[in-house]
């Protein structure tokens, strides 16, 4: 891909080669980070979710040197960093509030730190406009920050921190305070900015939806530990743990007793009835596991061999426009969610059937 004329001149962004660190981080007694590994490379876009509270903000600070670790180091291209002062880190923030300086105007505001870097003017003019006109802000030089909406305040925000060529964007949750449609559409821009710039970008937030759209690796965190780290095929499709999957929104957790294994299946005792589940390594006969299955992937009637079918009836419809949500009493008492296009109705006897490759076999915790 080009280089944007933004960063004409300088090529692509000044990226990173890799960023390393451990970090804990205590507050009076209490360990909100504990020993958090990461490992980023250039021009990786690494998301940090989880819910409010878990430490990622934290763990952002701690990267932008506003936070002082407790213990542990950072590493930048093999440079210990978490020594240096946050401006000499060259690194861009944008923050959910947007923190903008209210009373200088759009192009003030952009033009900011390039002033403070004592830049030329006809240098200055030219990227702050430049970086404009890529932020889609291009003829808003002259308002002032209450002038604008949320979105394009974000916009200026991201544009301020790209004009320096950030070595490495954090983004402190950007979007939670913009309407629904509008987060939707600046995840897009900002995906395409990442890509379009060469950035290397650390990203918090603790919506789900976000964070697979946007990323190339997702760090879950749970009171300040890591719970799993992959792609965002791997966190939705092979959650490692029952907080993995709850958050990114397998509804469905059944306490089962395993079986015998044959030809790459297990069996799983739950309620009196087999289920079929595929194996995995690590889980033996005889234990106590938990089978997670998404509400999208329970299907409505009988299919197939007949197996995995469990019978119960609709308690609760939840409408969601194109698909309903239902919510099964289980004949052997448990509860089960089911996402279906077909229309469900209250009070209803159901069969359902849970398909054995849709499972996914975690630990009891
Ligand atoms: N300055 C502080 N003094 C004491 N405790 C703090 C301080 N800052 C954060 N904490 C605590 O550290 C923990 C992690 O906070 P942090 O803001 O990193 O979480 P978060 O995951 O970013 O949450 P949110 O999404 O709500 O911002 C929380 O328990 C919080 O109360």
């Amino acid at each position: 891909m080009r280089p944007s004329r933004a960063y004409a001149g300088r090529g692509m962004a000044d990226s990173i080669d890799k960023l390393q660190m451990s970090i804990t981080k205590r507050y009076g007694g209490k360990v909100v980070l504990d020993q958090f590994p990461l490992e980023i490379v250039g021009r990786e876009f690494v998301t940090f979710l989880g819910p409010s509270g878990c430490g990622k903000s934290t763990a952002l600070g701690i990267i932008a040197g506003l936070v002082p670790p407790s213990d542990g180091e950072i590493h930048l291209n093999g440079r210990r960093i978490d020594d240096v002062a946050p401006e000499k880190r060259g690194f861009g923030m944008v923050f959910q509030n947007y923190a903008l300086f209210p009373h200088l105007t759009v192009f003030g505001n952009v033009a900011f730190g390039l002033s403070l870097q004592k830049r030329p003017s006809a240098e200055i003019e030219q990227r702050v406009r430049d970086m404009l006109g890529l932020v889609r802000l291009a003829g808003y030089e002259d308002r002032y920050p209450g002038q604008l909406s949320g979105g394009q305040q974000q916009r200026v925000a991201i544009a301020r921190a790209l004009v320096l060529h950030p070595r490495l964007m954090l983004f402190d949750e950007p979007l939670s305070n913009l309407d629904a449609k509008l987060r939707v559409e600046m995840r897009a821009e900002i995906k395409q900015l990442h890509a379009q710039l060469g950035l290397t970008s650390i990203y918090v937030t603790h919506d789900q939806a976000e964070a697979l759209s946007l990323s190339d690796r997702i760090v879950v965190l749970r009171e300040g530990v890591l719970m799993q780290v992959g792609t965002p095929q791997e966190i939705h499709d092979r959650p490692k743990n029952v907080f993995v999957a709850d958050f990114m929104g397998f509804r469905n957790f059944l306490d089962v007793t395993l079986g015998k294994e044959a030809g790459g299946m297990i069996e799983a005792g739950f309620k009196g009835q087999i289920l079929q589940a595929r194996a995995r390594d690590s889980f033996r006969p005889g234990e106590h596991a938990v089978l997670a299955i998404r509400p999208e992937d329970v299907r409505l009637g009988q299919s197939g061999d007949g197996a995995n079918v469990l019978r119960g009836k609709v308690e609760l419809v939840e409408y969601l426009g194109r698909e309903q949500e239902a919510e099964i009493a289980l004949d052997g008492g448990a509860r089960l969610w089911v996402r279906s296009h077909e229309k469900i109705v209250l009070g209803e006897m159901l069969d359902l059937t849970l398909p054995a490759d849709k499972f996914v076999l975690l630990r009891r915790e």
